[in-house]
């Protein structure tokens, strides 16, 4: 039931719709100009694409390094907040012609688009932004968007523009996501950090362990969120059923380059709860197993979650994620399902009620042991 996790899924025969997000090292040099013969190289791929029949919408960061660059604003526009807004606005318009001018040279038209986390989270401005998105796919214009930076204050900021494409990527209902960037992937550490780092090609899940790769120091003014918001934005697409990958820019024509060779990092779209269900009752090789009393064996039949209270022994050294087996006192099994917690955690708190777990975990405790969601009955 493994997705299909190579450059394919984002072809445009199978992915009709696609959005694009590109960092604001790719666009801007160490000079702070415009990398135009790039830019222009990713253009000829995206009009490509068009031409394949796939819709695209753009997501492009850089204003403010651009901008900062025009008004000689030190660290890259990102010593105050008021420079970073300045630095955009001065920046966005230079970007805005760049597209205009670029996609034009292919027959295209650009529309830009500027957005705020408001306007996303407001029931009324979603619908008019995505309303506005799907008539101008309807045309031959192609969407452009970034983050209305000049006006976003700290609190109706998306923060970066890796969240804002898993956002807009949803309101689309796009197939696929590509997150574009100055790094080929995810690596098992930081590579500019770490020369021994090997890159993931792909991620069926995104958990703890994925998340704690991202190594990225400090975060910076309006963006700039580095691997960990990569990761946030990949998280909230594959949850809606978006294939994601990070692909490199680093290259002439960066979408060639993905569909032609091993590069990237995939990140699986999460399954449909009907096949996710299907794909736990197939799996064979469960790590545990953790034996219920008979009030838990009724919760689990009527359709209710493992709650800790209800466990009465735990066998096996399983992790969390691992597919653990549920069985009752004579030992006959009820169910499977993917744990919430490592074994020897879920033995601190087997037997006890919810409201003890915090205190017995010194952390938030989860809803369940093993959440109905991620379970089978047998
Ligand atoms: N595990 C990791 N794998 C790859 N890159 C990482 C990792 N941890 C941190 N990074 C850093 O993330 C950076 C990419 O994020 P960022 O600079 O914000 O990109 P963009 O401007 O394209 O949004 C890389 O240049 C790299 O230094
Ligand atoms: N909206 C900002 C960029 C924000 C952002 O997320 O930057 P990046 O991490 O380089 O994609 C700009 O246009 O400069």
């Amino acid at each position: 039931m493994v997705a299909d996790l190579t450059a394919a899924r984002f072809a445009p025969e199978h992915c009709p719709r696609l959005v694009i997000k590109i960092g604001s090292s790719l666009l801007v040099d160490d000079s702070g100009a415009l990398r135009e013969s790039w830019m222009q190289s990713l253009c000829a791929d995206i009009a490509e694409r068009i031409k394949a029949g796939q819709k695209l919408i753009i997501v492009c960061s850089g204003a403010i390094a651009l901008g900062a660059r025009r008004l000689g604003l030190a660290q890259g526009g990102r010593a105050t907040l008021a420079d970073a807004q300045a630095a955009a606005a001065v920046g966005q318009i230079a970007l805005s012609r760049f597209w205009q001018e670029a996609l034009s040279d292919h027959g295209f038209i650009a529309a830009q688009i500027l957005l705020t986390l408001d306007d996303m989270e407001d029931r009324r401005r979603y619908l008019n932004a995505t309303a506005t998105l799907e008539r101008l796919m309807e045309t031959q214009a192609v969407p452009v968007i970034n983050e209305n930076d000049s006006v976003a204050t700290e609190e109706i900021r998306f923060g970066d523009n890796d969240r804002l494409a898993a956002s807009v990527a949803q309101a689309v209902r796009a197939g696929g996501l590509l997150l574009m960037s100055d790094v080929d992937g995810l690596y098992t550490a930081n590579p500019a950090k770490d020369s021994a780092a090997k890159r993931i090609a792909t991620v069926e899940t995104i958990d703890s362990s994925t998340t704690g790769l991202a190594d990225d120091g400090e975060g910076s003014l309006m963006g700039t969120g580095g691997m960990a918001s990569k990761l946030a934005a990949a998280k909230l697409a594959t949850e809606a059923g978006i294939a994601t990958a990070i692909i490199s820019g680093r290259h002439d024509h960066p979408l060639q380059h993905f569909t032609k060779g091993d590069s990237g990092t995939i990140f699986a779209p999460s399954m449909s709860p009907k096949a996710r269900k299907s794909w736990l009752a197939s799996r064979q090789s469960a790590r545990g197993t953790i034996t219920v009393d008979d009030g838990a064996v009724r919760a689990l039949l009527n359709g209710a979650s493992l709650l800790a209270a209800g466990i009465t022994a735990i066998e096996g050294e399983f992790l969390r994620g691992d597919l653990i087996r549920l069985c009752g006192t004579n030992g006959t099994a009820i169910a499977q399902g993917l744990s919430e917690y490592d074994a020897d955690v879920a033995r601190k708190v087997m037997g006890r009620r919810s409201e003890e777990h915090q205190a017995i975990l010194g952390t938030t405790p989860r809803r369940a042991v093993v959440h109905r969601d991620h379970m089978v009955l047998l």
